[in-house]
């Protein structure tokens, strides 16, 4: 039988979670990854990783819940597997802490993670200057361990990877059967979407084994993150801004912030500095359109405008592009338009 050629266009997390998702639930299809930049190289490698994701106006919540359980129960059964060092996945403690109460104390991932409570006054008396806090236990998923693992997993799956940069979806569709764009901030000039906007964020890495939970200020201008091979030092939250050159005042600020959480901080030795540019929109875009190319209808699906919440949602918007692409291939696209 002739197998269904799929392209994903993307090699972040989004991109590598979607190409993995098709070609292990769908092996009638040959999965083909084109991308301009490839692990190490990608936004996805500067992140965290951390899943505590803020909730997305306009995207219903259910669906979101979907989204983040979908990615949790995913990774939770790698951190729990002898996987889980080489994929770099684990559970990973720590706090939220506020300055002032947020409009949503309960957010809607609390009963998907373990142990989500609110932080005692006793707990809060570490943190001078907030009021409130959250005490949690999530998942922390590094990318650069992670998009290497699942790379192999794609090829077990008999999945492809090639190094391009797409320019032209008419053309590219005459090679394909399906088109699944994972193209992050590339968005912008790839289909045309203004909607997606950069926002910088910065980070330091640092050696402070010491430190094995983490402390995230609700605003996300201060997060500490104990991982595998060096402890993350954040953030920025830049809008617009499409510097990829480390900043030495954005360095400053970041460990002037996290050492007032941690101030052995200051004697941590600096491992490196890295900036990132976050695919920033409203909402995620997670929708199937139909590419007209001459007399035939190719399915075109969108999954990208990740913003904060790339890893923590990763997996689940892939199940859900993977539901788009499937349906597709049963679906009769609309008459053409001639
Ligand atoms: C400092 C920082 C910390 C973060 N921390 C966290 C965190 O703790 N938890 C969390 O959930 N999220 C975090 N994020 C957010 C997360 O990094 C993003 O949401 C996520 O990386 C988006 O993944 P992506 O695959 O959509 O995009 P990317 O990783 O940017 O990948 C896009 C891919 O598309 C390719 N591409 C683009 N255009 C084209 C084209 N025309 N042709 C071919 N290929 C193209 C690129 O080369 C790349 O391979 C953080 C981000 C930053 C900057
Ligand atoms: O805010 C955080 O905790 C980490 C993150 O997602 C980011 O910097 O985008």
């Amino acid at each position: 039988m002739k197998k269904v050629k799929v392209v994903v266009i993307g090699a972040g997390v989004v991109g590598m979670s979607t190409a993995v998702c098709i070609s292990e639930a769908l092996p009638f299809c040959t999965v083909t990854i084109l991308a301009e930049k490839f692990s190490p190289d990608t936004t996805s490698d500067i992140a965290a990783g951390i899943l505590l994701p803020k909730e997305i106006p306009g995207v219903p919540l259910e669906r979101q819940q979907r989204w983040f359980k979908g990615t949790f129960d995913h990774l939770l059964a790698i951190a729990e597997s002898p996987l889980a060092s080489e994929a770099g996945v684990f559970l990973s403690s720590g706090y939220q802490v506020f300055k002032e109460v947020p409009s949503i104390t309960k957010p809607y991932w609390a009963d998907t993670v373990f142990g989500f409570r609110t932080m005692t006054d006793h707990e809060l008396k570490r943190f001078p200057n907030h009021k409130f806090g959250q005490a949690v236990t999530t998942i922390k998923c590094e990318s650069l361990r992670y998009l290497p693992w699942l790379e192999k997993r794609l090829t077990k799956a008999g999945g492809r990877m090639k190094r391009e940069k797409v320019t032209d979806l008419q053309q590219l569709a005459h090679s394909y059967d399906v088109i699944v764009n994972c193209s992050g901030l590339g968005s912008r000039s790839l289909v045309g979407d203004e909607q997606i906007y950069p926002v910088r964020g910065q980070i330091i890495k640092v050696h402070a084994p010491w430190l094995k939970n983490f402390i995230r200020d609700g605003n996300g201008n201060a997060y500490i993150y104990p991982g595998i091979d060096y402890v993350t030092l954040g953030g920025t939250r830049q809008v617009n801004d499409w510097r990829l050159e480390v900043d030495t005042d954005d360095s400053k600020g970041i460990m002037e912030r996290c050492s007032e959480f941690v101030p052995s901080l200051r004697t941590a030795q600096v491992l490196g500095e890295k900036v990132g540019l976050r695919p920033g929109r409203s909402n995620v875009r997670l929708e199937r359109e139909w590419l007209q190319v001459q007399d035939r209808q190719v399915p075109l699906v969108h999954n990208y405008g990740h913003y904060s919440w790339g890893i923590s949602l990763s997996w689940g918007t892939a199940l859900e592009a993977l539901d788009l692409v499937r349906k597709s291939l049963h679906e009769k696209p609309p008459r053409a338009r001639l």
